[in-house]
């Protein structure tokens, strides 16, 4: 089988007819000895909010990481429509506490895909780094350690590094775990003006009202593609039970 994509960079083009901002197809991917992600076929439909959902371990991370081009297609076909390279929040909890870096430095890490890691950041840049921190609403937070903010808060400087990426792609791994109802809704206002912005949103999630309220939902249970489309469609609750039931 063909492997459209295997490095970091070599950007595969959907033919322009504007019907996907990612395609995969057949798609395998895992670690060292470890498949984890088998034969999956979808279209992330540009303009749109995907939520991935399945139960703990059933690849929502991996597959994340595979869009966001962390981790390599084993076999199959990854395909991208636009031209830019996805912006990718990760879990809260993989950002180390004991990293000695402010809220600021860590939104400004955003620009370095563009920039370099060893340029000085320009003026469109900074502005670029403060629009995104006041849309998320922690420009006071700027000076403060990573490390010593609350959950919430630090979700917020991973999401605002997301943005100062400006891709019309952004990737979540589980943005709204563990918060409280008020900052889960904060979030979920923000991915749907950001899709309305013209943002295609990919999300992994357990919150099963973000999920519903997605258009698009990928349901994955170990490695497998068990169910995709509208979330009424997707998250019955017979499949639900079906597929959170104990193996
Ligand atoms: N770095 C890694 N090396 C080897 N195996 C891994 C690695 N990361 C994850 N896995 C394995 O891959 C499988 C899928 O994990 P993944 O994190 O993608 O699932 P998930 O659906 O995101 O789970 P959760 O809801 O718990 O975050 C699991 O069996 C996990 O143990």
């Amino acid at each position: 089988m063909k492997t459209m994509f295997t490095t970091p960079g070599s950007l595969s083009k959907i033919a322009e007819d504007g019907e996907a901002r990612v395609r995969f197809t057949g798609l395998c991917a895992g670690y060292p000895g470890r498949p984890v992600l088998h034969q999956l076929t979808a279209d992330i439909v540009p303009l749109t909010m995907t939520a991935l959902v399945g139960p703990n371990g059933s690849g929502k991370s991996t597959l994340l990481a595979v869009l966001a081009r962390v981790i390599g297609v084993t076999s199959g076909e990854l395909r991208f429509g636009g031209h830019k390279a996805p912006a990718f929040v990760p879990q809260r909890g993989a950002v180390g506490d004991a990293l000695p870096l402010t809220v600021r430095q860590t939104v400004e890490m955003g620009r370095w895909g563009e920039r370099g890691l060893w340029h000085r950041l320009t003026r469109r840049d900074r502005a670029t780094v403060e629009a995104a921190m006041e849309r998320l609403h922690i420009t006071d937070l700027a000076g403060r350690q990573l490390g010593e903010l609350s959950g919430g808060q630090r979700q917020r400087a991973l999401i605002a590094q997301g943005l100062a990426q400006e891709s019309d792609l952004l990737l979540l791994d589980e943005p709204t775990t563990g918060l409280d109802p008020e900052a889960r809704e904060r979030i979920a206002v923000l991915l749907t003006e950001l899709v309305a912005d013209g943002v295609t949103v990919v999300q992994a999630t357990h919150d099963l009202k973000a999920a519903r309220s997605a258009d698009s939902c990928l349901l994955l249970r170990d490695g497998k593609l068990v169910g995709q489309g509208p979330p009424k469609r997707v998250l019955t609750t017979e499949t639900l039970a079906q597929v959170w039931q104990p193996a």
